[in-house]
């Protein structure tokens, strides 16, 4: 049996169309009531080759369209199904009447049904039940046509049998149409079921994301709070510590000369302290010198030098010269203590500028900007700008906040000036991401003046403070930070778009937390275009810089210099230079206008080093080869960090 004919059976089992009981009824009552007498049963029936029945679904088109001829065409109604039992009794299989076979097709159906919505096959099966109805009734139409004029020759005993199994068998459809529909109503179910579902589940999302938000939201507050409070603690501590120091090592006085009032630093107590002791050792000093003079002339007086082998005068002589040596040693100690707590007043005198930059700025307060920074301490100001450590409440992280304050005095041609400046230094620092170059994570404005560079923080000291607390680095630390600074000169050469820091010095060189260093401040960088020849690119901006660390070639004056990777080799010698023997190598004492005037730099052929400390050939050689006089002579970043001194990782 076709899916069509269980459509078209379910169609009709449905109890609201009344026409299948009565169509049974009828089909019925002519199989009891007129086969007897049925003419073609007298006269012999003659099959009709050309009549086509095969199958219920004929079976029905005829049955079906016969109810409105009954009282002609009844006693015809069987033929086709004797013909058709005979066939099957003949072992003709085409025709599918058989309870397997149909369930087969159900089961068929079922699997279809569940790949579709339920919805969507009760529809489809209902129209194709109709539209399968009207056809058939047209082709049943035509089959009662022929059969009215065909014999009739099935025997009443035959045709009951017929009639039962046939009722038999449209029972059994009717139960499967029930269970289907039963199904069907299953499936309706769960499918309101599942909408539902998915509406709470829609909804209990929305509420999680809402919830989300407000737990961010809280979050976000209870960070900056516990932030907050870290931070104001620290400022007291700052504060407190200040004072402690000032007692010790020594505070800012104002000193007044008639309307003028200067600022003056006077020493603390450990100064004073240390001077008294150095004064009383000079006074034991000259009294034991005093003293050692005076043997010297008893023992001349006497003239005959027999006083040469006395016992007491060279004992005397001895102690003497053990109470100078002593006096020396501590002497030396106290120089020694003094050099240290000048060392210390220094970071205090700093430490006390950054203190005051914080009271005075603006940003103090702890703002939040651009709805994800949240200010802190101010690390340090510098020119025209302060950096602020802040914590990025979107990423989680400690940033460093370089605000950049525009001065509202200022022309608008400088003002424009400043900012492209500025944007210029942004455009070349985000594109860098290298481990020994400081991250440039985002950049804003914050008002009309100010705008504001969010950088990687670094949280150890910058170079210079090192240097300023500890002079001098062991030859292993110094090498350690000058290859980690070549690294990073490396990757700004190996870009297609090469690119020339120009401001190496130690205020430019970070350290993170563990100590990796990194440069920082592009804002004087070169960008190397790709037509530069190898004589290098034009200077436009000589004067900029700073002049200890930077080569004779920026300082040329007769024509435009023509510039290129080997003045960051320059710089990076006398970097290496400065952590090795606690001075740069030309102009240490002098200012940069001083450097200027005397033509320092431009002077500058031959690197001189001093004794001590004692420092291997190699890192000599190195230092030779980046201060090389001639900029032609001079080997270029990629050149020079094949000098096995910078390879040394390699091994
Ligand atoms: N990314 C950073 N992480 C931590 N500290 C930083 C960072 N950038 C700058 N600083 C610190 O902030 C201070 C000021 O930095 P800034 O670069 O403005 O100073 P500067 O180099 O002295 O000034 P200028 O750029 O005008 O020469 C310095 O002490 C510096 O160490």
């Amino acid at each position: 049996m076709s899916d069509d004919i269980v459509m078209h059976l379910s169609s009709n089992s449905n109890p609201a169309d009344p026409s299948l009981p009565s169509k049974l009824a009828k089909l019925e009552a002519r199989m009891v009531g007129k086969s007897s007498s049925s003419p073609a049963i007298q006269s012999g029936w003659q099959p009709v080759p050309s009549v086509k029945y095969e199958g219920v679904e004929d079976f029905q088109a005829s049955s079906l369209s016969s109810d409105s001829d009954d009282d002609n065409g009844g006693e015809y109604l069987i033929q086709p199904n004797i013909q058709k039992r005979q066939r099957v009794l003949e072992g003709d299989h085409a025709p599918m009447h058989s309870a397997g076979s149909m369930d087969g097709k159900i089961k068929a159906t079922e699997a279809m049904e569940s790949r579709i919505s339920p919805d969507d096959s009760n529809k489809r099966r209902q129209g194709r039940g109709r539209g399968r109805l009207a056809t058939s009734r047209g082709r049943g139409m035509k089959a009662s046509d022929l059969m009215r004029s065909a014999p009739s020759a099935a025997s009443t005993s035959n045709g009951n049998i017929e009639m039962a199994s046939q009722k038999e068998e449209v029972s059994l459809l009717h139960g499967r149409i029930a269970t289907l529909e039963e199904e069907l109503g299953k499936f309706r179910q769960e499918a309101f079921d599942h909408v539902n579902l998915s509406r709470q589940l829609e909804k209990e999302l929305k509420d999680i994301k809402e919830h989300d938000q407000q737990m961010k939201k809280k979050l976000i507050k209870v960070l900056s709070d516990l932030l907050i409070s870290v931070s104001r603690a620290e400022r007291q501590e700052a504060r407190m510590k200040i004072r402690q120091e000032n007692s010790r090592l020594g505070n800012v006085t104002v000193i007044r000369t008639g309307t003028m009032i200067t600022e003056v630093w006077e020493d603390g107590q450990v100064f004073k302290d240390i001077n008294a002791q150095l004064k009383s050792l000079m006074e034991a000093k000259e009294a034991t010198e005093r003293a050692r003079k005076l043997l010297k002339k008893r023992q001349s007086d006497k003239g005959d030098g027999s006083d040469s082998s006395d016992p007491d005068i060279l004992l005397l002589d001895d102690v003497y010269k053990s109470q100078l040596a002593s006096i020396k040693r501590e002497e030396d100690n106290l120089l020694r203590e003094r050099e240290r707590c000048e060392l210390e007043k220094g970071r205090l005198i700093r430490e006390m500028k950054r203190v005051r930059d914080e009271d005075g700025s603006r940003f103090n307060n702890f703002q939040i900007l651009n709805h994800r920074y949240a200010l802190l301490n101010l690390l340090g100001k510098g020119g025209f700008s302060e950096v602020f450590k802040a914590y990025d409440l979107m990423e989680y992280r400690y940033v460093a906040c370089k605000l950049h304050g525009v001065n509202a005095q200022w022309s608008e041609e400088k003002k424009q000036s400043y900012i492209r400046h500025a944007v210029r230094e942004y455009n070349i620092h985000k594109t860098l991401v290298h481990r020994h170059i400081v991250r440039l994570w985002d950049i804003f404005e914050i008002d009309q003046n100010t705008f504001c560079t969010v950088l990687e923080y670094c949280s150890g000291k910058d170079l210079d403070a090192v240097l300023k607390a500890t002079p001098v680095l062991t030859e292993k630390e110094a090498r350690i930070v000058i290859v980690q600074i070549f690294q990073g000169l490396v990757y700004l050469n190996k870009r297609s778009q090469k690119i020339i820091h120009y401001d190496l010095k130690p205020g430019n060189v970070l350290f993170d937390e563990v100590g990796i260093a990194k440069l920082t401040d592009f804002g004087l960088s070169k960008i190397v275009e790709d037509d530069v020849g190898s004589r290098g690119m034009e200077l436009t901006s000589q004067g900029a810089g700073t002049y200890w660390y930077l080569p004779p070639e920026c300082f040329e004056l007769s024509k435009t210099p023509l510039i290129s990777s080997k003045v960051d080799v320059w710089s990076a010698g006398v970097l290496l230079y400065q952590m090795l023997f606690g001075r740069r190598p030309f102009g240490h004492d002098q200012t940069q206008e001083r450097i200027l005037r005397e033509d320092t730099i431009i002077n500058a052929r031959k690197v001189e080093f001093p004794s001590k400390p004692s420092v291997s050939n190699e890192a000599k050689d190195l230092i030779r080869r980046c201060l090389t006089y001639n900029q032609a002579d001079r080997p270029d970043v990629l050149t020079i960090t094949q000098d096995p001194y910078i390879s040394y990782w390699k091994k």
